[in-house]
């Protein structure tokens, strides 16, 4: 199975532009249907073991990979038959219903089976199904005992990942020839259940991919506290929040980590100093945070105007952002990169709903604001001024607990610290934020993310 972690992901448009150059290069669309048809086959028949199978087949090319599939899965002697939503609308699409010989009921008339493979709609679909389709498909979901979709659930739209009415949780998605935002954004994703890549033959490219394992520096005899990255963090009205960000820093890798104005506590290796001009002129500071647990008022907005004026590289998170809305200007005359790490509700207060995807909202606020913007959530989204970005892939929904935002934010820091250009520290604090909520599995709390960094770290 190819792993997740460093694919591309391509839009529906994206996805078409590199099938028609497999095309242009030699191939024919009803090549790459035979093909992916017979890599669903595949990966059906392995998921079925041996269990009766319903193919559901759509107008277009999608539904052509359905007959494709029913095809090599009766060849295989599987037990397999075919409903039809409508009659094949595509001339590859005809060719693959022609290929098949067994007999096609309409949807209406299907009789359900143990698997359920829902070839309905793919990257085409443009608008919700039909309600009596939608509700056949969910009654068959039903009574299924595994439920696979070819390319994505029908219902679900490919580059904004929302659904379109009340689209079955299938149990595996079956992704053609590459990840399509739908595959890991919200609420799409979850709709997708497990979902894996099937070679088609494509060479596919894009400036958006799924983020990968980092690959850090270690330590070594020219190191020392400094130069192994310097985090200050500007603390405020709740301590916990920064020490929270502290020891995340700490355990990240950052060599020696500071707290400003903050109340004492937290790890002995933390230095606690009081918020003053002399801390914050410090040239070997590689990263200042500032938001969590700052506070809102007038003392936290002169904090907050004080990192702003320094020219070093900054964090900007939690109470922070809330700040931020009325000094926008500023960081447009910032030499020094910023990181901005808002959730939904922090990113909307800062840049409004927008348009398209939590990408293409994502992209807009970095171009907007020159920052590298963490988007954060069950998919967070980091994106760079210039168009680049990444999508965390395998994550944890027990990270939806309160102060992890503030563990991520320390991590972000430490790499950025540690001398890592501003994109390449946002995505891979994101990657080992997930890695170490991964190692706890469930039930964990803030604490325990910061403290499992250490593990996560080292693995590198
Ligand atoms: N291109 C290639 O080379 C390859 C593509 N591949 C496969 O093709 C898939 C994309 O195929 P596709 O573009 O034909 O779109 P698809 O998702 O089948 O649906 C479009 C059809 O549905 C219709 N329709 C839409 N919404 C509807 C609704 N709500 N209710 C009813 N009808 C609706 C729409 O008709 P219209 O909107 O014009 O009425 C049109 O007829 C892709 O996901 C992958 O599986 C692979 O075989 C590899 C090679
Ligand atoms: N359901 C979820 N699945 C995976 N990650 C999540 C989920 N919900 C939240 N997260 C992650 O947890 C962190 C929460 O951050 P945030 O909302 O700022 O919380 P806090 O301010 O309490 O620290 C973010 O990194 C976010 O991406
Ligand atoms: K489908």
């Amino acid at each position: 199975m190819t792993p997740i972690a460093g694919q591309p992901v391509l839009t529906a448009n994206e996805m078409r532009a590199a099938e028609q150059q497999a095309i242009d290069a030699g191939g024919s669309v009803e090549a790459l249907m035979e093909r992916a048809g017979r890599e669903v086959a595949r990966a059906v028949a392995r998921l079925a073991s041996r269990a009766p199978v319903l193919v559901l087949c759509g107008p277009g090319n999608n539904g052509g990979d359905g007959y494709v599939a029913a095809r090599f899965l009766a060849g295989i002697g599987l037990d397999v038959r075919v409903a039809a939503s409508a009659a094949p609308a595509t001339a590859a699409a005809r060719a693959a219903r022609a290929g098949w010989s067994g007999p096609v009921t309409p949807v209406a008339d299907a009789q359900p089976a143990a698997i359920l493979v829902d070839a309905l709609f793919g990257t085409g679909l443009k608008r919700p199904l039909d309600p009596a389709l939608a509700d056949c498909l969910r009654t068959l979901a039903g009574k299924a005992r595994r439920t696979i979709a070819v390319d994505l659930p029908s219902g679900v739209t490919t580059d904004d990942a929302r659904t379109l009415g009340d689209v079955p949780i299938f149990d595996v998605t079956l992704a053609l020839g590459a990840f399509k935002p739908a595959h890991l954004l919200q609420p799409a994703a979850r709709h997708c259940g497990e979902t894996r890549l099937l070679d088609i033959g494509v060479d596919v490219r894009s400036d958006l991919h799924v983020i990968e394992k980092p690959s850090l520096r270690t330590p070594d005899a020219d190191s020392h506290k400094y130069n192994r990255g310097m985090v200050t963090i500007v603390g405020g009205a709740m301590t916990g929040a920064s020490l929270l960000a502290a020891e995340a820093a700490m355990r990240a890798g950052a060599g020696y980590v500071a707290l400003l104005g903050g109340q004492g506590g937290g790890p002995h290796a933390l230095v606690h100093k009081s918020f003053d001009d002399d801390a914050l002129d410090d040239d070997r500071i590689g990263a200042l945070l500032i938001g969590p647990g700052l506070g809102r008022d007038d003392g936290a907005a002169r904090r907050l105007d004080r990192a702003l004026a320094t020219a070093h590289r900054l964090v900007l998170d939690g109470d922070a952002l809330h700040l931020l809305k009325d000094r926008m200007a500023v960081l447009e005359s910032r030499a020094a990169p910023v990181i901005l790490t808002p959730h939904a509700g922090e990113f909307a207060a800062l840049f409004g709903e927008g348009e398209g995807s939590k990408i293409d909202r994502a992209r807009a606020a970095a171009r907007e604001t020159g920052a590298i913007v963490v988007f954060k959530g069950a998919d967070t989204v980091v994106a760079a001024p210039d168009g680049r970005a990444r999508i965390v892939g395998d994550t944890n929904d027990w990270l939806s607990t309160a102060g992890t935002g503030d563990v991520l934010a320390g991590v972000i820091s430490a790499m950025l610290a540690g001398g890592m250009p501003p994109f390449e520290a946002a995505t891979a604090g994101v990657w080992l934020h997930a890695d170490a909520a991964r190692r706890l599995g469930a039930a964990f709390i803030a604490d325990d993310l910061a403290a499992m960094l250490t593990e996560s770290r080292a693995s590198l």
